[in-house]
């Protein structure tokens, strides 16, 4: 994107913002870069009048020039009162965006894609100098005001003169160039950069430094955070050299012209052509042509970065924009189940990878049903509920809710329909509230309920250790929330998926994997109530990913996944007798608690 785009960008943004701060900052910025011509312009006519001894006028333009000194600085301190803010405001618009444009995809696979995750990263680093970048087009705005009053004053001296801020633009073009390159080495390093990023995280948070320490893993992971970092920074450090020449050449080329112009005026007083207040003012705008546009140059490099920044933006837009493989349709999914849903030779790979994660699964799950699904880890599980949950689509075959193709149903409609406990669960370090209420946004207020959904999760101990109840904070993440445990966050999870009303839906992903032997007695009392009264209810289906078959055999229904594929379909009684290895799993783990 070309610097005058990101400029109009910017520009926009911030008239959508505030139109009338936008109008102040701009007018006071104009005001305070026009009068720093004049001063060359007083200065000529002090000069003059102080050679002509009159010092009635000297004394006055003395006057003049301190005033407009004193209006240029005030101008550009209250014009920065008003942008600073203004950028403020832009910067938030832009966050907004960019939350939209990683969740409101309608499924997660665009943010599998790591061209898209890259630059998702590369623009969520790069968005606090929204501020820096909306200050640094208006300040160009002024600049271009300002040269345009110096171009006209020095033309009006000698037409010759009019080279010199064309001069100036020299080394603006190799500064565009050399910004250019240090891009394309941003670019190119993205990944890496991301991943330090995580290597860094991990050993510093609390979470896994624990484990980091027990196993030693310390050394190895800094030896390999040092050679990503090396690798990225000598890709930055060569492009940053490039980037540093090409800069030099430009100024260099613009130093000559200024020593040119120096020349030729001192050249045309000598002669007798124009007098020393002519040569003072050449001298003035001279120095105020190299101060513009080293400044020109610094704010441009400042709106190139941000032009790099909204052409990523603009990349997300249209790839979140573009529609997903099968454009969702306009069908309406059914208030109630009453056949069920239907998995019609599905099979799936991740966006990033070819490899077959589901292939060619065939299952009917009937209305009302609680289905558990077990198998190996990486058998593809977790994976089939998020395809359940209209969080990816399948790379071939149907899914059907009733007889309708999730396919051809918009995706928000189903996922309403959806409650769900994911086993890497949401820990939102926000009010207990927000984190409870979030299961059902439109009773995120409703007290009651949400007490009711934290009983009925068994998280009643954890909702007394927070000093403010529904309203006080969690974690610690900003403020001073309280800290969970694992198993403590996971029952807020639990409460968060039976807030939701009505759904057609309920899948739990290892829900007990934090939980301690009590809790998890409690919760599996709980699961068979859910399934109990969304069976009356809406004819939900329920499906429990776990790994303990003690809580699995008290499903009506059971799949056995063996590397994407499904082997076993049935009972726990019809499973435990066949002899596969579901018996032999469950057998397995009988026996360790004998
Ligand atoms: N976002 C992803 N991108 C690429 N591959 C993925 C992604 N998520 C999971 N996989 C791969 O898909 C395979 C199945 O993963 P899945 O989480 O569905 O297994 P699972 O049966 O739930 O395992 P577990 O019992 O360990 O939870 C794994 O090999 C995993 O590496």
């Amino acid at each position: 994107m070309t610097t005058i785009l990101a400029a109009r960008h910017l520009l926009r943004l911030a008239f959508r913002c505030d139109p009338g701060r936008l109008a102040r900052a701009a007018a006071m910025l104009a005001a305070g870069f026009l009068s720093t011509p004049l001063i060359a312009l007083c200065l000529k006519s002090l000069t003059t009048a102080a050679v002509n001894h009159d010092s009635g006028t000297a004394a006055r333009l003395a006057l003049t020039t301190a005033a407009l000194l004193v209006f240029e600085l005030m101008m550009n301190h209250f014009a920065h009162l008003s942008y600073f803010e203004l950028g403020d405001l832009s910067e938030v618009e832009l966050q907004n965006e960019l939350i939209t444009l990683a969740h409101g995809v309608g499924n997660l696979e665009r943010l599998d894609t790591p061209a898209y995750a890259d630059t998702l990263a590369l623009v969520r680093e790069e968005l606090p100098r929204t501020r820096a970048s909306l200050e640094a087009v208006l300040q160009l705005g002024g600049l271009v005001l300002q040269m345009v009053l110096t171009a006209v004053l020095l033309g009006s001296l000698n037409t010759w003169l009019l080279l010199l801020p064309i001069a100036g633009a020299i080394p603006v073009l190799a500064g565009n160039r050399a910004q250019r390159l240090v891009d394309r080495a941003k670019e190119e390093t993205a990944a890496l950069t991301r991943l330090g990023r995580h290597l860094l995280e991990t050993t510093t948070t609390l979470a896994s430094v624990k484990e980091i320490r027990l196993s030693g893993a310390e050394a190895m992971l800094i030896e390999r955070h040092q050679r990503d970092w090396a690798t990225t920074t000598t890709a930055l450090r060569r492009a940053q050299t490039g980037a540093a020449l090409l800069r030099a050449a430009g100024q260099l080329t613009f130093a000559a012209a200024y020593g040119g112009a120096i020349y030729l005026v001192v050249r045309q007083a000598l002669q007798g052509g124009s007098g020393l207040g002519d040569v003072i003012l050449v001298i003035a705008l001279a120095a105020q042509i190299s101060f513009q546009v080293s400044n020109g140059l610094g704010l441009l490099t400042i709106v190139q970065t941000a032009g790099g920044t909204m052409e990523r933006i603009r990349t997300l837009r249209t790839a979140a924009a573009s529609p997903a493989p099968a454009g969702p349709g306009s069908a309406h999914l059914p208030a109630v189940l009453t056949r069920g849903i239907r998995l019609d030779h599905v099979s799936f790979h991740y966006p990033n990878s070819d490899r077959k994660i589901l292939d060619d699964v065939t299952l009917d799950i009937p209305a009302g049903t609680a289905l558990a699904v077990v198998g190996e880890n990486g058998a593809g599980k977790s994976t089939l509920v998020k395809l359940l949950c209209g969080l990816y689509r399948p790379t071939s075959g149907r899914i059907l809710v009733d007889d309708v193709d999730l396919a051809s149903a918009a995706p928000a409609e189903w996922q309403r329909r959806v409650s769900t406990l994911f086993q890497d669960f949401a820990r939102l370090e926000l009010r207990l509230r927000d984190n409870t209420g979030i299961g059902d946004l439109d009773r995120i207020d409703d007290d009651q309920a949400l007490h009711q959904a934290i009983d009925r999760a068994e998280a009643g101990a954890v909702r007394a250790l927070v000093p403010d109840g529904l309203d006080g904070l969690l974690g610690r993440g900003y403020g001073d929330g309280t800290e969970l445990s694992g198993g403590q966050w996971q029952k807020l999870g639990l409460a968060r998926t039976l807030l939701r009303r009505g759904p057609l839906l309920v899948a739990l992903d290892e829900p007990a994997s934090a939980l301690d032997a009590t809790a998890e007695q409690a919760l599996f009392e709980r699961f068979a109530d859910l399934v109990t009264e969304t069976r009356a209810d809406t004819g939900a289906v329920t499906v429990l990913v776990s790994h303990r078959f003690s809580t699995v055999r008290m499903a009506d229904l059971i799949v056995v996944l063996e590397q994407g594929s499904v082997s076993e379909v049935g009972t726990h009684a019809d499973l435990a007798a066949s002899g596969g290895l579901y018996a032999e799993l469950y057998h397995l783990q009988a026996r360790a608690y004998a």
